[in-house]
């Protein structure tokens, strides 16, 4: 699994239902490399905040939680899960209730800091050669010295049209709502529609699941082949 030497970071942004998850997922299995989902971490404070009875609009009472919340996610992309404290939360933190308060947290610097330290935690302690690390920020804020970057995008129209095949109890009008206003949200605190200088753009609106996958390594080798790593 390790080499020894210092992980290979390869850094994924994109607004939400790009497919940053499932790809970087797919893309981290493809290479025997680590995945590291830090949206996970955001819902997972959410939901810690939700338990506790917390208004997460109320910057102070989300901060003065950060000591208590204990939270671990596993980066194998075989063996993945979401726990805070002794709760496997993998699924509960994906419930529409989770990702209606979502974004107030992660407006919050003070959030941001403390996650983004434990993602460059687990980013440099990974037995894994490499880690790919998805998100929103993570080209500009948590690692934008990776070797690799990539923004994952894909049309409007087509994020919807994928979200709204998966199981849901709710109407395609109110994911594609849903997604449209936390983006709008998201957007306010770091600009994961642009790519930054240095950034490469997949755009999978009109590819499939797997022929992402496949544009994601080619970056990551070809990045990997002009850095001779
Ligand atoms: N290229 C693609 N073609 C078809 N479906 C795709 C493609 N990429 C991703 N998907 C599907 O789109 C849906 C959204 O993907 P995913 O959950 O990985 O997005 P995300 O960017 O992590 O979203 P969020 O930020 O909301 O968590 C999933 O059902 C996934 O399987
Ligand atoms: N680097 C990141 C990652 C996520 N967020 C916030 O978390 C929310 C959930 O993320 P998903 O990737 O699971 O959809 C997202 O809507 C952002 O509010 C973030 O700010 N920075």
């Amino acid at each position: 699994m390790t080499t020894g030497s210092v992980p290979v970071i390869v850094a994924i942004d994109g607004p939400a239902g790009s497919g940053k998850s499932s790809v970087s997922r797919a893309v981290a299995r493809a290479l025997g490399f680590a995945y590291l989902d830090t949206g996970a971490s955001y819902r997972a404070l959410s939901w810690h905040l939700m338990v506790r009875g917390i208004d997460a609009s109320v910057a102070a009472d989300v901060i003065a939680e950060l000591p208590d919340f204990d939270f671990r996610i596993g980066t194998d992309p075989d063996d993945y899960y979401v726990r805070v404290g002794s709760a496997d939360v993998t699924d509960a933190i994906r419930e529409p209730r989770v990702t209606g308060v979502v974004s107030l947290v992660a407006r919050i610097p003070e959030v941001r800091r403390w996650l983004n330290e434990r993602f460059r935690a687990i980013m440099a302690a990974t037995p894994f050669d490499g880690i790919v690390a998805e998100g929103r920020d993570i080209t500009t804020v948590v690692a934008p010295d990776a070797p690799v970057r990539i923004l994952l995008t894909a049309s409007e129209d087509a994020r919807m049209a994928r979200r709204s095949k998966e199981l849901t109890s709710e109407s395609a009008a109110a994911v594609g709502e849903a997604l449209r206003s936390r983006d709008k949200a998201d957007s306010r605190v770091v600009d994961f529609m642009n790519a930054a200088d240095g950034v490469t753009t997949v755009d999978s609106t009109d590819l499939d699941f797997d022929q992402t996958v496949s544009a994601v390594v080619d970056v990551v080798q070809t990045a990997r082949t002009s850095h001779g790593g």
